[in-house]
């Protein structure tokens, strides 16, 4: 279904340094980095919740230690000789302050859940922000290397591994202090049992990492598997599927594809589970034999005499905290060292989409653009053979209709997208001209130009433009984003563009939204959605208007209606860059352009290209035209010939 397997694609890991990154020294040194990371994006949206969380986390270790400094008071008075209400009552004071020190642990306990759960969401938002407004910034050309596609998309999946490493830094820290603690009063009572802690918490660490690693690289090995798998399940439920998959029994084969798939994936499980388990029983055995020793070194203190038995009581419940600690740490360990991983996905997207972004400054643009010039472009995608332009060099002058004409695949929407700026040439030049003189304009080359300055002059209508699952009046006012919603805008916008008639039929109005299972849902039709899609351009009121096969969905009467209406938009000085294989619609362009695999062939206007004998725009013309009887084509043409020479 996908042309072969998915899976096993060692060679991107190993490319993405994913591996090496994954090394136990490497994860080390990123872990501060990392929750420094989480620490600073809480620090700016809410510093009042971290300072809390911070606080009742300190309190709480602190609080425990006192605990169990009581609780040694509490075994020294009960083991103390002497009749035994006498015992209790020394023992009071200190059952006082074990009974305080729990209270205080469970009311500290208390506060830090609250303003965590105060801080995780923020933090979470503030690195969704971050990941998502960089990668907008990429250039689209960018995003067309696998590479780099690749690394942008593994980053998504860390975007709440912030808020979660977040609640893991917390929890960590407490079993952290809370093993401080408890650690201090162990070393306090004897030098000797603090070692045997250790013995026990190492191999229960080792574990952990070992399996988050194992689980991380399956994930990172099985991600377009997964990706696949998600894409399938989506057709089976998108409406505009539905017909197929009921009446070309597309559905069946969809299920059948997820089937075989998951079966993979669930064998993968398997492994992944008895991988564990094994490392687990390993790091428990080792872990057990610790805690054994440290058990047998308490029964030796406490016969040799070297302890006191109520010392020795209060070691065993120190043993027991610290342990119980330790479980807490190991498991959430685990789970952070794989949110970190995710997390350093998510910074490495971020930085490469740095380094791929669009510059945010420039030359600044003429206030007045009178043209864009081409100038010998070529351009090529990236992984492609051959070039999508090869040598182009044209001019759009300003308040003109220019039309790019040429056969599939002939490279016109690679030239919309160059001419307005979304993609720079691999060769060649392209120029942004005005003020000045006619004779010696200003010019700015699109590479040094302000981006965003260029694309405010720009509106586009491409040939798989977004529909927005959106209010109607969204789909408009999101043309132009940089201000707030203007209503007498919309509603010229609107009338502008024969769309107004839409809106007064949908049952909410400008406030339905256009696509079905919301609320206030109503679907409209693919026509529908186009005349939206053109009220969207006159909304933006841009300068240059690109429109890609703007008329694909509309009825005769409104395509000959929309090509008016464009046409008019040159009376407002507004040029329109059209594409279209309707070539009736291009007989009143000011000029034409004939692209054929890349190159320019042809250009004039459309007298000058019918009269060219053999030319390329008057064959395809002619071939069209010849559906409706309008023009003989060339095979009628010699037929008739024969005939009248017969
Ligand atoms: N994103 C892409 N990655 C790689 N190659 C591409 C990409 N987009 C287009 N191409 C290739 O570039 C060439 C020009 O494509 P382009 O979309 O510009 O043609 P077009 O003239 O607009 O075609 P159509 O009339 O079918 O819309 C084609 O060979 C196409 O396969």
């Amino acid at each position: 279904m996908f042309g072969g397997k998915l899976r096993y694609d060692q060679a991107y890991v190993r490319h993405e340094g994913a591996l090496i990154r994954m090394s136990f020294w490497e994860m080390a040194q990123a872990l501060p980095r990392m929750v420094a990371l989480v620490v600073r994006a809480a620090w700016e949206a809410d510093r009042r919740a971290l300072a809390g969380v911070v606080l009742a986390e300190l309190g709480q270790g602190l609080a425990s230690a006192y605990g169990l400094v009581a609780v040694n008071g509490v075994l020294t008075s009960l083991f103390a000789g002497g009749p035994t209400p006498e015992r209790l009552r020394q023992a009071l004071p200190a059952l006082v302050v074990l009974a305080v020190m729990s209270m205080c642990v469970a009311v500290l306990a208390a506060w830090s859940v609250a303003m965590s759960g105060r801080l995780e969401p923020q933090v979470e938002r503030a690195v969704s922000t971050r990941y998502y407004t960089a990668v907008t910034r990429v250039e689209l050309v960018a995003t067309e290397e696998p590479a780099v596609q690749r690394v942008l998309e593994a980053g998504k999946f860390g975007t709440d591994s912030a808020r979660r490493m977040l609640g893991l830094s917390v929890g960590i820290a407490n079993a952290l202090i809370g093993m401080v603690a408890a650690g201090t009063v162990l070393a306090s009572l004897h030098p000797l049992l603090l070692p045997t802690l250790l013995g026990v918490a190492l191999p229960k660490g080792w574990g952990a990492v070992r399996s988050a690693r194992r689980e991380y690289t399956s994930r990172r090995h099985w991600i377009d598997h997964r990706r696949a798998i998600a894409s399938l399940l989506q057709y089976l439920t998108m409406p505009h599927a539905g017909a197929e998959i009921r009446a070309h029994g597309a559905g069946e084969l969809l299920l059948r594809g997820y089937g075989e798939m998951s079966a993979s994936t669930e064998a993968e499980q398997r492994r992944l589970a008895r991988a564990q388990a094994h490392t687990d029983l390993i790091a428990s055995a080792l872990s057990g034999v610790a805690a054994l020793g440290a058990y047998g070194m308490l029964w030796w203190l406490l016969t040799g005499g070297g302890m006191p038995l109520a010392v020795g009581g209060t070691a065993v419940i120190a043993i027991r905290n610290s342990t119980a600690k330790l479980s807490s740490l190991v498991m959430q360990l685990n789970r952070m060292y794989e949110e970190m991983l995710l997390l350093t996905d998510t910074q490495e997207a971020i930085d490469m989409a740095a380094r791929h972004a669009i510059p945010e400054s420039g030359a600044d643009l003429p206030e007045v653009v009178n043209a864009i010039r081409v100038d010998n472009v070529s351009f090529t995608y990236p992984g492609a053979e051959k070039p999508a332009l090869d040598a182009v060099s044209l001019s759009v002058p300003r308040g003109k209709v220019i039309a790019l004409v040429g056969a599939n695949g002939s490279g016109k929407t690679t030239l919309a997208k160059i001419l307005a700026g979304l993609m720079l040439p691999g060769e060649g030049r392209v120029w942004w001209e005005g003020g000045g003189t006619a004779d010696d304009p200003v010019r700015v080359e699109v590479r040094d130009a302000d981006r965003r300055q260029l694309f405010e002059k720009v509106a586009l209508l491409g040939q798989d433009y977004p529909r927005w699952q959106m209010s109607a009046r969204t789909n408009i006012t999101i043309g132009d984003a940089r201000v707030p919603a203007d209503g007498e805008r919309l509603e010229t916008a609107a009338r502008d563009a024969d769309a107004r008639h839409i809106v007064d039929g949908l049952p909410h109005g400008w406030d339905s939204i256009v696509v079905k299972g919301y609320e206030r849902g109503t679907q409209i039709s693919g026509g529908q959605w186009q005349k939206l899609a053109h009220a969207r351009i006159r909304y933006r009121g841009a300068a240059f208007v690109l429109v890609d096969e703007p008329t694909s969905a509309l009825d005769p009467h409104a395509e000959i209606e929309t090509f008016a209406r464009l046409r008019r938009l040159t009376e407002e000085d507004t040029t329109v860059v059209l594409i279209t294989h309707r070539l009736a619609a291009t007989a009143t362009a000011d000029h034409i352009y004939v692209l054929d695999r890349g190159r320019l062939v042809e250009d004039g206007d459309h007298g000058t290209l019918m009269g060219r004998e053999g030319g390329l725009y008057r064959s395809m013309y002619q071939a069209q035209a010849a559906q409706y009887d309008l023009v003989p084509t060339q095979a009628e043409r010699t037929d008739g010939a024969v005939e009248s020479a017969s």
